[in-house]
């Protein structure tokens, strides 16, 4: 059979979006992963797809996909690149859009500039959430990793988030210590992991290793993460503005117990067909 989708990205953070309102598909975790191929498929970090809710209170189930196949709990550049989808393609044409994640309900609102902010509820630092094996909850944790320690905080959105506090993040030490946190057995289900340099307290650098796709342009639950970390550290103010390696995005959280909200562009790049194998 052939399947419509469409490429899109957030400031890079790529996304193979597929409707499964208007088509029937099953993808296997093997298929995924050969769609996620940058050379011998389409190439994505993330597949979204689009299902109808199984709350009837909701508008969309939003579905998420590594490119190693794994299905996990949120992404936040897909949140918004699926809230510009689901109205391109009128399958909706609600501003504001309530979407069920596995991860937890979010709230996509599609600004009058094209820009979308995603109500990403309340951050979770709670070690359970993630899950996080710790004694109990700390603004930082000591990790052993590599032969060294680090401190990081740790955070859900929904997914699991370590942040670090780096000087430079273009020096930060990414390809070493993002796969060993992220594969690290205090982290059961694995951990997406950020390194975080404070420029002032309305404005980070940020780097993702990114849980099941590797270092990513842009990792928008990873800028959320470092947000809330940084701001319940003392270091961070908001608003804060997250420079990412693809773009900047705009993070709000005004209070603990608030909800976090994230403002960023979702650009569309191709439609296209693929044979599914
Ligand atoms: N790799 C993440 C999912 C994608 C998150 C990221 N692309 C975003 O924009 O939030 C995880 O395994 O939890």
């Amino acid at each position: 059979m052939l399947l419509h989708f469409t490429k899109m990205h957030g400031l890079g953070n790529d996304f193979m979006v597929i409707d499964l309102v208007t088509q029937r598909a099953r993808l296997r975790d093997e298929q995924v992963r050969q769609l996620a191929d940058r050379r011998f498929g389409i190439g994505f970090d993330q597949l979204l797809v689009v299902e109808p809710p199984r709350d009837p209170d909701m508008d969309f189930r939003y579905r998420i996909f590594n490119a190693d196949g794994s299905e996990v709990e949120n992404c936040g550049n897909g949140a918004r690149c699926f809230a510009r989808f689901v109205r391109d393609q009128r399958l909706t044409h609600k501003h504001e859009i309530h979407v069920e994640t596995s991860g937890g309900p979010l709230t996509l609102l599609v600004e009058d500039d094209g820009q979308v902010t995603v109500d990403m509820g309340v951050p979770r630092f709670a070690p359970q959430a993630l899950p996080f094996e710790a004694d109990e909850d700390r603004l930082r944790h000591g990790l052993d990793v590599e032969g060294e320690r680090v401190e990081l905080g740790v955070v859900s959105m929904g997914n699991p988030h370590a942040v670090l506090r780096v000087d430079d993040v273009e020096r930060a030490p990414v390809e070493r210590l993002g796969p060993a946190i992220e594969h690290h057995p205090r982290f059961p289900r694995r951990v997406n992991v950020g390194f975080m340099e404070v420029v002032s307290p309305h404005e980070i650098r940020l780097r993702v290793h990114e849980r099941g796709s590797g270092e990513t342009l842009a990792c928008g639950t990873g800028a959320c993460a470092a947000v809330a970390c940084g701001i319940r550290q003392g270091l961070l103010e908001s608003p804060v503005t997250v420079h990412l390696r693809g773009g900047d995005l705009r993070i709000e959280w005004p209070a603990e117990e608030a909800p976090l909200r994230m403002t960023g562009p979702a650009e569309r790049v191709f439609d296209g067909r693929v044979a599914l194998a």
